[in-house]
């Protein structure tokens, strides 16, 4: 047991999927792992280990934001030898070619966060995906035919800015999209020498206004679930 996880040793597999949203780690545990067994519900952060094609994995919630994941992925590291991490998250586009429902390969992840600034005394750490798991994620969805597009996204503390219009400044600069939890992910791995990749699918546009509804973004998203199974297992 650890603070936040009513685990046992040795029930959580070396290789888990990371969703923000509990729902969805109900969903992925419903319909795509064998003989799940639900290990955590304090704080209804759902958690679960099953084997996919065989193999042991497991998926659990992180709540949303910095300070939430980074309970979760700390806990996982140091407790429960968690070796491979991969989040699958929403995130909205702030690039015209990167449309609502594409998936997203986070190489790395820029943030406005206070935790690295706490971290790293105000110098700028650069958290980036483990290479081996974006190459697989990526062969994985180019064989199954879809696009996925690679690049860096933004981790910020705040879903809803200041000013609405920041995210045009991270645009200007090439990154794909907004997210809130790759970066602390990220980092963490870096800490503990453990691989990580977060895949995400874009949810809404914040250049168009387009939205998906809160059902599809629990069950819909089945493209990215897949790539993060085969690479979890790989
Ligand atoms: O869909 P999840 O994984 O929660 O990810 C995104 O959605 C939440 C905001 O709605 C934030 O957690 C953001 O990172
Ligand atoms: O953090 C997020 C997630 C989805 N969409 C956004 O605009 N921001």
């Amino acid at each position: 047991m650890s603070i936040h996880i009513a685990a046992k040793k040795g029930d959580i597999a070396e290789a888990i999927l990371l969703p923000g949203d509990p729902l969805r780690a109900k969903f992925i545990a419903e319909n795509f792992l064998e003989n799940p067994v639900q290990y955590n519900d304090v704080r209804n952060i759902l958690g679960y280990t099953g084997t996919y094609k065989g193999k042991k994995v497991s998926v659990q919630g992180t709540g949303m934001g910095i300070p939430s994941i980074s309970i979760y992925v700390n806990e996982l590291f140091r407790e429960y030898d968690v070796k491979r991490a991969i989040r699958i998250g929403t995130a909205g586009t702030i690039q015209k070619d990167v449309k609502v429902r594409d998936m997203v390969l986070a190489m790395s992840a820029c943030t406005d966060s206070g935790a690295n600034n706490i971290r790293f005394g105000g110098r700028s750490f650069a958290p980036t995906a483990t290479f081996s798991l974006l190459k697989k994620a990526y062969e994985v969805a180019v064989q199954k035919g879809w696009d996925p597009k690679v690049g860096s996204v933004v981790s910020s503390d705040m879903f809803y800015t200041e000013d609405p219009e920041e995210w045009k400044m991270w645009a200007k600069y090439g990154v794909l999209g907004l997210e809130m939890e790759a970066a602390e992910l990220y980092t963490l791995a870096a800490k503990y020498g453990r691989e990580c990749l977060a895949i995400l699918t874009i949810s809404d546009s914040m250049i168009s206004h387009e939205v998906t509804t809160a059902e599809e973004r629990q069950t819909t998203f089945t493209q990215m679930m897949e790539v993060a199974l085969e690479t979890a297992i790989s």
